[in-house]
């Protein structure tokens, strides 16, 4: 690209033309990008093609180094060209929103866990381990600001999605709000486990049988602080504790906001008509081998109070401030900017949805680092 960019000041206008395209050919740029590129540089003269070569390097180098192309394009904006250019201004804005979109689906992503406020821990475990078959993975006390959390699941925290609990010091009870629907859990058996909740005391709200409009069977139990949870019937799944239902005022809008912001797919939407609602599952992969987040349109329902005790999911991403970028340029909110958190140096990014609901992305080595 260099090579390319002082060619531009002493080549003929049609070996340039060569040159710049053989090269744009070249590089791994989606078909879109380069396209924009050839238009723009085929429209320029030859102090605009310098400077659109130069914005074009500079992408292409601060992607080798993990840089953020706006933050580039920013710097670049010095150059008089880029300033006057409508064109160029309009390529280099295309380069990096398509960049940065494209990244984020081929990102690393996995969902981590979800998090959310109990009022007494112990009680909590006891539950989870004895009527949801759970496992208790660690635990972390903070005294300094008045809480612990555990961490519980099916497997252990790198390969599997878990729960982390908050029990803030003194407060012994949430409001679950109206938004937040349920945890799925697969298993083989749903009447056996049902009747296992209820021989340990557990709640169930929903005897097994098949769901209204459809033929998998399903139960829902209430843990103590009544959170829900879904029991699905299932083969063997390497992902047992597989949903998050959250209720969502605009489904098209959601699903459009977790694709473009979160990369994240359209895995299945099912409308159910004969009772005024549709779901859509969304995820990093199938929904038999990984956790989705189904969302939940009622029809009619456009608002939903997400009260103060399901916090959020925590997603895996292999650089936060390119996720971040990515975000804002899906028009998400970023409510926490990317970098590390104090104490313990783990890189994360926060954004809410568009019904207010809270994720946080973890740089997937820093995670890492911390379960050692
Ligand atoms: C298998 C999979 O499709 C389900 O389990 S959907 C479960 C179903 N969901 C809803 O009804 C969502 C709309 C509802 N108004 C809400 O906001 O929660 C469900 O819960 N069915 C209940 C039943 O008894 O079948």
């Amino acid at each position: 690209m260099e090579r390319i960019a002082m060619a531009s000041s002493t080549m003929p206008l049609a070996s340039f033309r060569a040159h710049s395209l053989s090269y744009l050919r070249k590089m791994p740029w989606k078909s879109s990008v380069k396209a924009c590129f050839n238009t723009s540089l085929m429209a320029s003269g030859p102090s605009r093609r310098a400077a659109l070569l130069h914005i074009g390097s500079a992408i292409q180098q601060a992607h080798l180094f993990g840089i953020k192309a706006s933050s580039i394009l920013r710097a670049e904006g010095n150059v008089a060209e880029a300033r006057t250019s409508t064109n160029m201004a309009q390529a280099s804005t295309t380069v990096s929103q398509e960049y940065i979109l494209d990244w984020a689906k081929k990102d690393n992503r996995r969902l981590l866990h979800v998090v959310y406020r109990v009022g007494d821990l112990d009680k909590t475990i006891k539950f989870y381990t004895e009527c949801l078959g759970m496992k208790l993975l660690r635990k972390r006390d903070i005294p300094e600001e008045r809480y612990t959390n555990a961490f519980l699941g099916y497997g252990p925290e790198d390969s599997h999605f878990v729960v982390e609990l908050t029990y803030n010091y003194g407060v012994d009870k949430y409001d679950i709000g109206t938004g937040f629907g349920h945890f799925g859990i697969a298993v083989e058996d749903v009447y056996k486990t049902v009747e296992l909740i209820k021989a340990k005391g557990g709640k169930v709200t929903r005897e097994p049988g098949p769901v209204k409009g459809g033929n998998t069977v399903i139960a829902f139990v209430e843990d103590p602080d009544g959170y829900k949870f879904e029991l699905l019937e299932r083969g063997p799944t390497p992902e047992p504790l597989c949903q998050v239902m959250l209720r969502v005022g605009d489904l098209d809008r959601s699903i459009n906001f977790y694709e473009k912001a979160f990369g994240m797919e359209l895995l299945r939407k099912r409308d159910n008509p004969e009772y005024k609602y549709t779901i859509a599952m969304m995820g990093y992969g199938p929904e038999d081998k990984n956790t989705v987040l189904e969302l939940t349109y009622n029809y009619g329902v456009k608002e939903y109070e997400t009260g103060n005790g399901y916090a959020q999911i925590a997603i895996g991403t292999d650089d936060v401030y390119k996720t971040a970028e990515a975000i804002k340029l899906a028009g998400g909110k970023i409510t926490r900017e990317p970098g590390p958190l104090p104490g313990i140096n783990t890189k994360i990014t926060a954004c809410l949805d568009p019904d207010g609901w809270k994720s946080v992305f973890v740089d997937n080595l820093d995670f890492a680092k911390e379960l050692e």
